[in-house]
């Protein structure tokens, strides 16, 4: 059985996988890590590897207490991966983002793939069909939007994500959510309007904690998916494996 853990910047997710089933799923704060962690490796003693993969603050350290349960596969920009990485800073490529680009090539082989990634951040990544990773961008998530506005203004609420009723927003509160949701959304269907004018053919995949709020708000039909991260995360431990 194998641990597989995401250390986002807003919250941790883990899943415990056997083989390729999906058999447990947690999110909890960085506050909560040990106590979860640790409960989690008691209730399935069959785990015998954790993968992790983190661009918050916890690193490789952090997990030096689990070392004696399991072997862990720390993911860094040395462990092997199945695309040609094109990015001119490799080095400063966020690890989910080449998680998600390996999830990407080994299940949806030879194609142009986009993953949209809709966490804290959302990131945008595109895998060519020769398997080159391009880059993409990089724009404030959902919640980062709603704080942002609040935090940078002395007369902005903060809110919560709403629903906008209409794109013009007749009252300060519709205006600011007509301006983080149909702004983010008008981003997201621009994104993929631009991918489609270069080559009609790419498949999208939308993860992460807005993935099914922002799915059904879209222009294009998308199929959200929260958990790609982790079955990716999966797929990079078994492709690391077969040396
Ligand atoms: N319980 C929750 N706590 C925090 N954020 C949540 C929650 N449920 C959904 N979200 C949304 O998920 C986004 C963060 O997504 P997530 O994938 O967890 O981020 P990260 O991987 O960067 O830690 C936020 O923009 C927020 O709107
Ligand atoms: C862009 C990110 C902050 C996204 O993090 P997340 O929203 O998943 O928490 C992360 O991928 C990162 O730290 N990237 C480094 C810069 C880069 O990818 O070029
Ligand atoms: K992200």
């Amino acid at each position: 059985m194998l641990l597989a853990i995401d250390v986002g910047n807003t919250r941790i997710k883990t899943a415990v996988f056997e083989q390729n089933t999906f058999v447990d799923y947690s999110v909890f704060t960085k506050k909560e890590f040990n106590e979860k962690v640790s409960f989690i490796l008691n209730q399935y003693p069959k785990i015998s590897s954790i993968v992790v993969a983190s661009v918050g603050n916890l690193d490789k350290n952090d997990f030096l207490a689990f070392e004696n349960k399991a072997k862990i596969l720390f993911i860094n920009n040395e462990v092997k991966f199945p695309f040609t990485n094109l990015y001119e800073t490799p080095n400063t490529l966020g690890i989910d983002r080449m998680v998600l680009a390996t999830g990407a090539v080994l299940q949806f082989p030879m194609q142009n793939r986009l993953v949209i990634d809709a966490g804290t951040c959302i990131t945008y990544d595109f895998i060519d069909e020769n398997d080159n990773y391009l880059g993409g961008a990089i724009s404030p998530g959902i919640r980062l939007r709603y704080e942002s506005l609040h935090q940078f203004t002395a007369k902005l609420p903060l809110l919560t994500k709403t629903n906008p009723k209409s794109c013009i927003g007749n009252s300060t509160n519709e205006s600011i959510h007509s301006g983080v949701v149909n702004g983010l959304t008008n981003e997201i269907d621009g994104f993929i309007d631009y991918y489609k004018s270069l080559n009609a053919n790419f498949i999208i995949i939308l993860t992460g904690g807005d993935a099914e709020f922002l799915a059904m708000r879209l222009k294009n039909t998308i199929f959200a998916n929260s958990n790609f991260l982790l079955e990716s995360l999966n797929q990079t431990f078994q492709y690391n494996q077969n040396d």
